[in-house]
Order: structure tokens, then sequence, then C-alpha cells
């Protein structure tokens, strides 16, 4: 049978332990054959009526029994570490793969279907190379060799064994193709279904204001009946499977057993010969029968594969060719040099022309429509995509001469979701900087207005969030992104409307403080609300991908441009609300 790709790398990460699990399990297979041997001599002595060595062969066969107990604990701990390990090392390159392929290629990737992947998938790639190839290595190896021990003690035997053998062991294969395609269909499912899963719970609050979760029961209703249908349709294949193969096995020993009779009373075989016979035809299947067990288990992992396969296929959006390692920590000029960029191959370009500088250690704004390409052109120099054309320079070096983590390390960002964890406040401001003293998380709070918001929870510091920070408002939650932003203290500070959620008035302090707290730093900040950025030392006006002008709020507004629009809009909009 043909392993697929993705689950002999797998194996390959844990080959030692995984042979050694191979050879425990050989080894318990021995005192199977031993204990058969054992127990056939006892049973011809007590057939011949020698008593006096039955002791001896029965003792034999407790002691292979209590072997058997330890070597099957020492085997079964083995696979288990093999299999932990295989877990482990195939979790940690996917979740690499993951992260470095960066958001640009997972926009069309479903976390619940990821999660599935790469929860359940790895948990059956573990029963299958720790459970199955052991077990078939040693289906593939213990029955012929017995085949030729029954041979020398009864030939005429094999006339029943060989082909109950071959039926067990090929027959299934004939059901491959068909188990794979179900396989396949159920393994969809369960993806499916677990990524509306997932899903529904994280839209919950707007599947319920939409008036939309009874739909959505339904809709995850349907998922489940037709996730039913594909296990049923799975285990109807299996069944036959597992039917063929127990037909065969059975029909093998009864063979077996007949020939042996036959044997015993033309007299062609000892009382002692006809008994191995019976015990070791009956050992020949029971490498075949675990093996259909552990397929059980192992399937899973089987299904899987394609999924695996195609995540450790992901590709970094961007290629991390620099050999510049950024150390400096003074505040970088950064300036975008005729920059076009367009999403996918073939589609329009979406920032064309853009040509700026944002200068060192001060405050540049990037304003403009919705849509006009302001995420985008962050997104390009946080390196999550590459330019189409013109480049963006760092301190007069193209960023992409930098490495990339290094490169990642001198922006701190934060952008309009906030993502926080389920854990304490201190320990997810500390995610920019572990080694952060309580007086530093002290100092980055105030100045993101959110200490005092903080002692007022019920353990300060140390109150444990909600996962997303689900207990925290929606300023909170941003306040709090903000701080973990400048605990970072990395030169550049990237802000995409990371005050959105904040009301007016306190977005005014915040930018006060801001200002101060991100001081020597480059500053780059896009926001909707002009109110945000007029104190900008410079903004930057896109329109439709191109820059539309350059200057400070009065400049701008006194040109009356695209700028002086978004202000009127802006008030317009203020006014209607407040109205
Ligand atoms: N991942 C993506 N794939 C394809 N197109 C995208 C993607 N992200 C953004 N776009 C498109 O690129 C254009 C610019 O989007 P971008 O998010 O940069 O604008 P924006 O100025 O930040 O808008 P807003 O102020 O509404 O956030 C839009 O037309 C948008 O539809």
């Amino acid at each position: 049978m043909l392993i697929h790709p993705e689950l002999r790398r797998a194996a390959d990460t844990a080959r030692r332990p995984l042979l050694a699990a191979t050879g425990l399990l050989a080894a318990v297979t021995v005192t199977h054959l031993l204990q058969a041997v054992a127990l056939a001599y006892a049973l011809a002595a007590i057939a011949r009526g020698e008593a006096d060595r039955v002791p001896a062969l029965l003792g034999a066969v407790l002691a292979l029994v209590a072997l058997r107990a330890v070597l099957t604990w020492w085997q079964r701990d083995t696979a288990a570490r093999a299999g932990a390990r295989v877990r482990v090392r195939l979790r940690d390159t996917l979740l690499a793969r993951l992260a470095a392929a960066g958001p640009g290629r997972l926009d069309a990737t479903r976390a619940g279907a990821v999660r599935t992947t790469l929860v359940d998938g790895v948990e059956g790639v573990d029963a299958y190379v720790s459970r199955y190839l052991p077990q078939l290595l040693v289906t593939v190896v213990a029955p012929p060799l017995l085949l030729v021990a029954v041979a020398a003690v009864e030939p005429y035997a094999l006339l029943g064994l060989v082909p109950a053998l071959l039926l067990a062991l090929c027959g299934p294969r004939l059901w491959d193709r068909l188990l794979s395609r179900r396989g396949k269909e159920h393994w969809d499912s369960y993806e499916a279904l677990g990524a509306d899963y997932l899903e529904a719970l994280q839209g919950m609050p707007t599947l319920r204001a939409a008036g939309a979760v009874a739909r959505t029961r339904r809709r995850l209703e349907e998922r489940s009946a037709a996730l039913h249908r594909a296990t049923v349709a799975k285990l109807r294949v299996s069944l036959a499977d597992t039917g063929l193969t127990d037909l065969a096995i059975q029909g093998g020993t009864v063979a077996a057993a007949a020939l042996a009779c036959w044997s015993a009373a033309t007299g062609r075989t000892t009382a002692a010969g006809t008994y191995l016979v019976l015990l070791l035809a009956s050992e020949c299947f029971r490498p075949v029968r675990d093996l259909a067990r552990e397929w059980h288990a192992g399937y899973l992992g089987v299904s899987a594969a394609d999924g695996l396969a195609e995540l450790r296929a992901l590709r970094p959006a961007v290629a991390d060719l620099g050999g510049h390692v950024v150390t400096g920590r003074g505040a970088p000029e950064i300036r975008f040099e005729n920059v076009g960029f367009g999403y996918g191959d073939g589609t329009a370009d979406v920032l064309r022309g853009v040509d700026f500088t944002a200068r060192a250690g001060r405050i540049t704004a990037i304003v403009g429509p919705s849509g006009a390409g302001k995420s985008t052109l962050l997104a390009l120099l946080l390196r999550q995509h590459e330019p189409r054309e013109g480049r963006i320079l760092m301190d007069g070096r193209d960023i992409g001469d930098h490495t990339l983590a290094s490169h990642r390390r001198q922006i701190a960002v934060v952008s309009q979701d906030t993502y926080l964890f389920h854990a304490s406040v201190a320990d997810n401001l500390r995610l920019a900087r572990p080694d952060a003293s309580d007086a530093d998380l002290v100092r980055a709070a105030r100045s993101a207005g959110v200490h005092e918001e903080i002692t007022a929870l019920p353990d300060g510091y140390g109150t444990v969030l909600g996962e997303r920070g689900a207990t925290l408002s929606g300023g909170q939650r941003q306040r709090l992104a903000l701080a973990r932003a400048l605990l970072a203290d990395a030169p550049v500070l990237v802000l995409d409307e990371a005050t959105s959620s904040v009301d007016e008035r306190r977005e005014a302090g915040i930018t006060a403080e801001l200002v101060k707290a991100a001081g020597g730093r480059t500053l780059l900040m896009v926001a909707h609300r002009l109110a945000a950025v007029r104190h900008a030392d410079r903004i930057v006006v896109l329109d439709q991908g191109r820059v539309d002008s350059v200057g400070d709020h009065h400049s701008l507004l006194a040109a009356d441009g695209v700028y002086a629009a978004l202000d009127r809009a802006g008030r317009t909009r203020e006014g209607g609300i407040a109205a």
C-alpha cells in the first residue's frame, strides 16, 4: 500500500522511537509464537500422558505471559512517545508555515478548518504513524515466517492458510479507492462543520443582532446531518472491509484446523505437530487482526493528509531573501518611492506611484476615503506583500534587504482588529516584551489612557481577560493594544485606525499622550476621524490609490481638495449624529 508522503514525512521525524516501537512489537509477537509452541507441547504431553513435563511447559507459558505484559507496556510507552514527538514536530512545522505565510496567504483559509486539521488531523497522524505503521511492518514479516514454520510441520495446512491470508491482506485493497473517496468526503464534512461552528460562536453577537441565530442553527444541523451521512457511508465501506478480513481469518483458521485434524487422523503428524499447526495457524492471523484494528485508529490521519499537505505547501507572500539584520534603535526615516501594488496576478493596481517620506521621529498621518489603499500601504511597509513597482526605504535601505524577522521587530502595530488573548492583562501586555517590569506596564498603560481602568478591574493587572478581550469595551481593547505596542519599544509605531472605537473626547487626550509616549519614534497613523490626525507633522492624502496631496492640516484645508472634502463630510456626519 502506498503511504501518503505527508505521513511518511511525519514518520521520519521520529524514526528511532518508531523503529524501537516496531522492534518491541515484533518481540511481543514472538512471545505469542513461543507461547503457542509451549502450549502445543504441553497439550501433546497431556495427550501422551507425560504429566511430568507439563508443569515446566505451563511455567514457560506463564513466564511468557508475564514477559509479554512487560514488553507490551514498554512498546505502548515507546509508541506513545514517538507519537507525541510526531505531533509536536508536525504542529510546530505547520504553525511556522502559517506564521510565515502571513495574512496575505491566509485570507482564503477558514480558521475552523485549519484548527480541525491542526488538532484532529495531527492526532490522526499520531495514531497512524505510532500504531498503524509498526503493526504494518510486523504484519508484513510475521505471517510469512509463520507459514514457513507451519509448512515444516504440515505443508498441506498451507492450502488453507495461504489463500486466507492473501484474501485477508489483499481483499480490502479492492475497496481502497472507494474508502479513500468516502474518507475524503467524511473529512471535508468534518472540517466544514468545525469551521462553521467556530464562525458561529465567534460571530454570535452579530448573528443575534441580525436575528439570524435560528437560521444558523438550522444550517449547522444540516452540516451535522451531512457529517452523519458521510460517517455512515464511510463506515459501510469499512465494515465490508472488516467483514471480508474476518471471513478470511475465520475461514483460514477453520481450514487449517480441518487439515491438521485430517493430518492427525491419517497419522501424517505427531500429536505435538497437530497442536502446533492448530495454534500457529491462529497466530498467523493475529497480526492481520491487529492491523485491521490499528487501521481504524489511524484512518483519520490518512483522511487529513491532504489538508496537512496543503498547509505545508503554503508559501510566504514575501520571500525572506534579505540578509541585513536591522538592529538600530533610532527612529528611521521611511520613504515610499513610486510604489505600485495590486492584489493577485492580473488584478488592477490598488496603489499607483505612491511617493512620500515619513520623516524620522515625526508623525505622518495617512488619510483618504474608504478603499483608497491606506491599510494596503501599511501592509507593504510590514512586508506582508511585495510592491509590484517602486520600493520602500528605511534610512535609505530597501526594506527588501532586511531579514523579515529583524524588519518586523522594528515596527509595532496597532490595527483595527486588536487581538487580546485569554490571559491576564499583564500577560497580554508582556506579549510585546516578556521582560518588561511592572513599572514599564504601568507607564505604557498610562500613555494609552487605560491604566485607571485596569486598576479598577477585580484583580488589576492580574485580571484574566475573556477570549479576544470579550470582557472589555471596544475602546478599552484598543487602548490595551496601544499600550502593548508602546511597550514593544520599536522605533516605528504604526497605528491603523487604532483609536476608532475610542470616544472623541478621549481620542484627543490619547493622541496627545501618544505623541508624548511615542517621542523619538517614527509614527505612521491611519485614521478616519481627521481630528485624530490634525496635529500630525505631515498628512498624506490618498485617493484611489494615488497620493492626492501632502501637507499639514491648515495647508490642506486651504487647498480645498480631497482633504477639505473629507473634513466637511466628517463634520456633517458628526453633526448629523449629534443632532
Ligand atoms: N486581501 C485583499 N484582497 C484583494 N483586494 C483587497 C484586499 N485587501 C484590500 N483590497 C482592496 O484594495 C483596495 C484598498 O483597500 P484598503 O483596505 O487598503 O483601503 P483603505 O483605504 O484602508 O480602506 P478603509 O479606510 O475602508 O479601511 C480596496 O479596493 C480593497 O477592496
